[in-house]
């Protein structure tokens, strides 16, 4: 039985029992069960090709699976690798177009975003077009997007990955700073290891279509990233820590 994600306020919880997604005769998700706790920020890691951006489509409405037994996530928001701005959108109003059908004056949209964007330490960029800004500049503005609805679930799809190692420390620091304000809940895919014990409550692994690992990050543990390692099959050597994509 498939059941369509309920777009009810869940508090932050997400409850996902019994997820398949196929691909043909690939079975990409294999009744997948993850939880998440209200506030609370799970880092998923997994080989490439294992299906993390899959399960985030699923979680956000945007791929319908073939069964779910039950998918209860609220409200979501999405920020991919890309930043994904409206280049003909001045800076503000691509975070506001994200409440576009709320009942938000066009004042109070505008006043919400600018909030954002003062958070995310671009309210003097707010007039200024996507193409002007850097990489780094251009995903904060992402997040801040995907914030200003303040949803339930945050998904957070290798939001980081095409930034260099300096300004991903930098926004490291910046969504732990969010994350003390808005508390939401956040799935966060990753391939870097120690970008989800950096970030991250729990830490679960995908393999085979389905959760086969959950790590809690604290209390902090020195064995935890070789633990990671193997479970990505990686082995413990040290190493970069990032499994390269294969
Ligand atoms: N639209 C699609 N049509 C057919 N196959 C797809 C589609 N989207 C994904 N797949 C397949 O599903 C599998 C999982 O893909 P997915 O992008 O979810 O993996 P991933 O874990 O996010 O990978 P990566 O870490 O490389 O981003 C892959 O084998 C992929 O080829």
């Amino acid at each position: 039985m498939t059941v369509p994600p309920r777009p009810t306020h869940t508090g932050g919880h997400v409850r996902v029992r019994g997820v398949t997604k196929r691909y043909g005769e690939r079975v990409v998700l294999d009744r997948l069960d993850l939880d998440l706790a209200p506030g609370e920020v799970v880092a998923m890691l997994g080989r490439s090709g294992t299906g993390k951006s899959t399960l985030v489509r699923v979680l956000a409405g945007l791929v319908r699976p073939e069964a779910s037994e039950q998918l209860e996530r609220g409200s979501v928001a999405v920020a991919f690798q890309e930043p994904r701005l409206m280049p003909w959108l001045s800076v503000w109003r691509n975070v506001a177009l994200a409440l576009e059908g709320t009942a938000a004056t066009p004042g109070e949209r505008r006043s919400a975003a600018v909030d954002l964007l003062r958070e995310v330490d671009l309210a003097a960029r707010a007039d200024d077009w996507p193409l002007t800004l850097s990489g780094g500049q251009a995903q904060r503005v992402a997040l801040a997007r995907a914030l200003v609805r303040q949803p339930d679930l945050l998904l957070l799809d290798e939001p980081f990955a095409g930034l260099d190692a300096l300004t991903r420390l930098t926004m490291h620091a910046l969504v732990r700073r969010l994350q003390t304000h808005h508390r939401r809940t956040i799935l966060l895919v990753t391939h870097d290891v120690d970008e989800a014990i950096a970030l991250a409550d729990t830490i679960v692994v995908l393999d085979g279509g389905r959760i086969v690992a959950a790590h809690p990050v604290r209390p902090a543990r020195p064995t935890l990233r070789d633990e990671l390692l193997a479970a990505l099959g990686v082995g413990p050597a040290g190493g970069s820590g990032t499994p390269s994509p294969t």
